[in-house]
């Protein structure tokens, strides 16, 4: 399903954190958001999701406006991975990724079979299902994360949003969620702080202060006057000498 933003703001207290951001995202690809600290990643993807409303302009799921839908019926379509969810409840680990299914839980269609196999899926894709028993509070960071993108996973979006999921997560588990992601067959917006991860998006986009600077093939967009521009450093491109992709080793920061 496709997902666009047209003319979007956002301000907290007067002050313009989002300005004017056009953005749309083609069915089944994987688009990367990048941006320095502070730069609108984060207030970008909840507008996205519908959990703040923009000042002006509106965000489009397919043809459909999002202010137009119900919370229910967004969340039957697109699914957030925050970056700091957490819970403080007693709960185990299979019933946080449970709680992905409740969008579509009715008095007329309550919990089946169904559902346990998709809790269980969800839980295998993110290398979770040996500890489904645990009790949240008890898991580590990057086992953390990865219950929470097992909820969104289990919610089963057209729409997935993942704010920085690689954070806490070691360097096999990292490269398995990209991968996973990357696979599904659903639009996916995915914020990366890494930028060797983002060239492996379909496109980016690249946000500065509020606004989308710059998006396109990964390639055209990570360039070295963007990297010292945008994110303050200074760094070589080259080509793996393996497989030809491009690569970006950081000197120093400007
Ligand atoms: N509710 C709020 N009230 C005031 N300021 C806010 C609020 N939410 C975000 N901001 C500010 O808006 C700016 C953008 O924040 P945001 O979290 O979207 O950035 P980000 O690109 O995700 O950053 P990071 O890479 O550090 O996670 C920051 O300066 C932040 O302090």
């Amino acid at each position: 399903m496709q997902l666009t933003a047209q003319k979007l703001d956002w301000s907290v207290h007067g002050t313009p954190l989002l300005i004017d951001i056009n953005l749309a995202v083609e069915p089944g690809q994987t688009f990367g958001l990048v941006g320095p600290n502070g730069s609108g990643k984060t207030s970008l993807l909840r507008l996205l999701a519908g959990l703040n409303k923009p000042k002006a302009g509106q965000v489009l799921m397919g043809s459909q406006p999002l202010h137009n839908l119900k919370q229910r019926a967004i969340a039957q379509s697109i699914a957030l991975v925050e970056q700091q969810a957490d819970t403080t409840d007693r709960i185990s680990v299979r019933d946080v990724v449970a709680l992905g299914r409740t969008p579509f839980l009715t008095a007329l269609r309550p919990w089946s079979t169904e559902d346990d196999a998709i809790v269980v899926q969800a839980l295998v894709d993110v290398d979770m299902a040996h500890m489904a028993d645990r009790l949240w509070h008890t898991l580590s960071g990057g086992e953390r994360q990865r219950v929470h993108i097992a909820r969104a996973l289990a919610q089963q979006p057209k729409i997935l949003l993942l704010d920085e999921p690689t954070n806490h997560l070691d360097i096999r588990h990292q490269l398995s969620i990209l991968e996973l992601v990357r696979q599904l067959p659903v639009t996916v917006i995915i914020s990366l702080h890494d930028l060797n991860h983002a060239m492996e998006c379909d496109r980016i986009g690249v946000m500065d202060g509020g606004r989308l600077v710059d998006s396109g093939p990964p390639k055209e967009v990570l360039t070295a006057f963007r990297l010292r521009q945008t994110f303050g450093v200074y760094a070589d491109i080259f080509a793996d000498p393996i497989d030809g992709s491009q690569m970006m080793r950081f000197r120093n920061a400007i």
